[in-house]
């Protein structure tokens, strides 16, 4: 791998990641790098097809977790890792966080079973290491204020319409998930008005060397 910077952006449903990505690409894009903005489930047209049928259709967690991490290799070999070995700063809205804390702790589905899925799809070629994200953002916000946020905002999808309870066990997934590298999370309080969580996003960036 080159000598690239995978950025991720996580957080429940609602939590405010969308509304802050923007800045943050033109951010980046500030210090004079290029910029790949990307998602998961997607960000290929083979993993966007995944994505749809992962929102829309009813379907067990195992089916789920292959899908996810299907679209996920694809995404990966075919423009995540070419990114970075290029240089480039790769700004990815959700990552595999979010299966341990999706399908992991909001579906409960068995931790070891992600954990093999991880290595299998983020094998480097000629690498010991895995591939994960240099810094994940993890917007933090107790999942009665994102329902709240949610209600207010948009037709829910698959996932966004489940309960108050599935929303705490995905919390709890995303803290475990931080707990277990404390070193690559940014943990963002959410629970503050816009400009505040903005400026939570650029100190971390800053206290990081990233653009200083
Ligand atoms: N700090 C904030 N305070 C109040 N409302 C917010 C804040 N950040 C985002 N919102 C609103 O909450 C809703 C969900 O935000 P969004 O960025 O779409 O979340 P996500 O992408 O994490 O699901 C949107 O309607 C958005 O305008
Ligand atoms: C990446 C990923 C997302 N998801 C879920 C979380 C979200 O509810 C949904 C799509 O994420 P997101 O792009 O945040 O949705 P939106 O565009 O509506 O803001 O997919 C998983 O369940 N597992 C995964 O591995």
């Amino acid at each position: 791998m080159g000598t690239g910077l995978f950025i991720t952006l996580e957080g429940i449903d609602g939590a405010g990641k969308s509304s802050h990505l923007e800045s943050l690409e033109a951010w980046l894009r500030g210090t004079g790098r290029t910029v790949v903005r990307t998602r998961e489930p997607g960000g290929t047209p083979l993993a966007e097809t995944l994505r749809e049928l992962v929102l829309q259709k009813p379907m067990d967690a195992l089916t789920e977790s292959l899908l996810v991490f299907a679209a996920r290799r694809d995404h990966v070999t075919q423009v995540i890792a070419p990114a970075l070995a290029r240089g480039e700063i790769v700004l990815c809205d959700r990552f595999t966080d979010a299966t341990f804390a999706y399908q992991g702790g909001g579906r409960g589905f068995d931790l070891e079973v992600l954990q093999t899925l991880e290595r299998w799809v983020q094998a480097q070629s000629q690498e010991a290491t895995l591939l994960q994200p240099d810094l994940s953002f993890w917007f933090d916000l107790p999942p009665e204020v994102a329902a709240q946020r949610l209600a207010a905002a948009r037709v829910p999808d698959r996932f966004e319409s489940q309960s108050a309870e599935f929303f705490r066990r995905v919390a709890e997934g995303y803290a475990a998930r931080a707990r277990g590298d404390a070193a690559r999370f940014e943990r963002i309080d959410a629970n503050q008005p816009r400009d505040q969580v903005w400026v939570q996003v650029e100190s971390a960036l800053r206290r990081r060397g990233i653009g200083a």
